[in-house]
């Protein structure tokens, strides 16, 4: 049982203390990941392209960024926003998602152990997932389980 004493800031507070214990994962970490990620997917052929077309200022997609990863992997609340409106108009397939998730194993895995690589591989999978449903499904494709989109 919760203490009904605690205003809602310091309830959350002790959920995010409580997922940083539980996941060995803290916004340092996080600061890391995404610094290490997007730095590549800037200089990347494939994608970086895509980034730097939309982003002319990097400082608050970075911020949104690490606010994004501590809602998924802190449950801070601290991201508020749509992802899959902002993803929907752009160029983009299977194999850009799996570019994508190679350069962010490859980031997390020189970062952390393979245990909290993992954890953050497991969420990001699951939501690239999604993102390609719904870019697909934006297109009138219906993707079945186990299908990807791959545009003509
Ligand atoms: C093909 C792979 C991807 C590409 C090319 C891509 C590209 C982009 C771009 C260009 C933006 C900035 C949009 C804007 O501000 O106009 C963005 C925002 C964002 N992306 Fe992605 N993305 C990809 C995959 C992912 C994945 C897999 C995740 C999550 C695990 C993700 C999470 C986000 C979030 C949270 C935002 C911020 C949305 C907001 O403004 O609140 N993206 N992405």
């Amino acid at each position: 049982m919760s203490d009904p004493t605690l205003t809602d800031e310091a309830r959350r507070a002790a959920i995010v203390q409580q997922m940083r214990e539980q996941t060995g994962i803290d916004e340092s970490m996080i600061e890391q990941l995404v610094h290490g990620f997007y730095a590549r997917i800037r200089a990347d052929d494939l994608l970086g392209p895509i980034f730097n077309s939309r982003i002319q200022d990097w400082d608050p997609h970075l911020k949104r960024m690490c606010a994004f990863w501590s809602s998924v992997v802190l449950s801070s609340g601290v991201y508020h926003g749509q992802p899959m409106r902002m993803h929907l108009p752009l160029p983009v397939d299977a194999r850009h998602f799996d570019h994508w998730l190679g350069l962010f194993e490859q980031t997390a895995r020189e970062l952390f152990s393979d245990k909290i690589a993992e954890y953050f591989l497991d969420r990001a999978r699951r939501i690239a997932m999604s993102l390609e449903l719904g870019i697909a499904s934006s297109h009138g494709v219906l993707l079945g389980s186990g299908e990807r989109f791959h545009r003509c």
